[in-house]
């Protein structure tokens, strides 16, 4: 290691986050080493360039990217397995960890606890991408006893990767992302969990608006609970608070639905929450630093028979354009779905002209 440039880094838990690290820290030429406990899960993240297998090998840092519930116990194994080694996690919580850690009785001067605000709502490393961090705020939150080189370490390594650090101590951390992270995976969830009972003809016209409330009610069941249940004190704070504006909007609600020509004050009070809600909207900051790689996405009818996505894939292969991600969706009661394929800006039009001439119908 020179200065606070890492040279070496091992990964520990290769999901989505710690693989979307391996990817990252790969590209910058840093040596990178994998483990998980699931062999296919640290094969995979190999396979996909995140890293290599060599559990003798040592490093200048570890990034433990576990599940919330044992990243503590990981990161005490780790400072005990790499004497030499800085130590952080990217944990959604940090106070209980760190109480852990405490408990343990371990010696945490070579601990940086950390956090990127940064993920998806997939898990694993298939969804992991490289630039996931570009732009993105990543939380320090080193102790009294942290030593500053371990911080500086961190906070270059989380640099390196194109996140925005901050530093904050690991309870206001989490009464912090109990507002801007873990209530509203919990408005996602319910709002999608609507759903389930509504009619086929009321699910059938979502349109863009459900999307974008929902998109992160696909998130990981079991990753959740251990998030929400790891901040429970600060999350059931933020949501008796979010509970109360809900009674009032209902109460307002209420009385219009019963007496329409009779409800003073009702659609003021619902004026009242929207026109906050544009407030609060208008304090969310743009993405720090560099922009992440964006994509066009290229919308392809595909129709619905065997091999048809199969034929599509090999023609977009065929075209030499690199695809970076894919989405189909189906049109309610058509005999066709809409393949989106995401490209390079600089590909997007090489790919649209190569598939038109093979007969497909490119809504680009
Ligand atoms: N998903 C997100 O959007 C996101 C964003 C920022 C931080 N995080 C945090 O990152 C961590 C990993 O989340 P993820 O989304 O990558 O989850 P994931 O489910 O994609 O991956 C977790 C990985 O940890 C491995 N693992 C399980 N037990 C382990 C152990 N004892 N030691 C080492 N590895 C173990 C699993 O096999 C799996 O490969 C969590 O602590 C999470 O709170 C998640
Ligand atoms: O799915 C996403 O877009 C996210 O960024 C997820 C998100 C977030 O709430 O910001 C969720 C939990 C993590 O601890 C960090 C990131």
């Amino acid at each position: 290691m020179t200065g606070s440039h890492v040279t070496s880094v091992r990964v520990v838990g290769t999901g989505l986050v710690g693989t979307s690290v391996g990817l990252a820290l790969t590209g910058h030429g840093i040596d990178v080493t994998l483990a998980d406990p699931s062999p296919s899960a640290v094969a995979l993240a190999r396979d996909l360039g995140a890293g290599r297998i060599d559990p003798d090998a040592g490093c200048d840092l570890v990034v433990v990217a576990a599940p919330p519930d044992v990243v503590a116990d990981v990161v005490a194994a780790e400072l005990a397995a790499h004497p030499d080694a800085v130590v952080t996690d990217v944990a959604s919580v940090k106070s209980l960890p760190l109480q852990r850690l405490h408990t343990l009785g371990v010696d945490l001067s070579r601990y940086v606890g950390g956090h990127p605000l940064a993920g998806r709502e997939r898990s694993g490393a298939v969804a992991a991408r490289a630039d996931l961090f570009t732009g993105r705020p990543w939380v320090l939150t080193p102790t009294a006893e942290t030593s500053p080189a371990a911080l500086e370490q961190v906070r270059a390594t989380a640099q390196l990767l194109g996140a925005t650090v901050s530093v904050m101590d690991a309870r206001e951390h989490d009464e912090a992302v109990a507002i801007i992270s873990h209530v509203p995976q919990v408005a996602a969830s319910l709002v999608a969990a609507r759903l389930r009972t509504a009619s086929e003809q009321a699910v059938g016209l979502a349109g863009q608006g459900v999307r974008d409330v929902t998109r992160i009610a696909a998130s990981d069941p079991h990753l959740w609970t251990q998030i929400l249940a790891g901040n429970a004190g600060a999350v059931a704070r933020a949501l008796h608070a979010l509970r109360d504006d809900l009674d009032a909007v209902l109460a307002a609600v209420d009385a219009l639905g019963a007496r329409p020509d009779d409800a003073l004050g009702a659609r003021a009070t619902v004026a009242g929450f929207v026109a906050a809600g544009n407030e609060g909207h208008a304090r969310i900051p743009g993405k720090h630093g560099s922009a992440p790689t964006v994509y066009v996405a290229v919308p392809v009818i595909v129709p619905d028979r065997p091999g048809e996505l199969a034929r599509l894939l090999r023609d977009v292969g065929d075209a030499g354009v690199n695809l970076e991600d894919l989405r189909i969706e189906h049109s309610e009661g058509r005999p066709v779905g809409l393949a989106e394929i995401d490209v390079l800006p600089a590909a997007a039009q090489t790919l649209v002209t190569a598939l038109r001439q093979q007969g497909w119908s490119v809504h680009a």
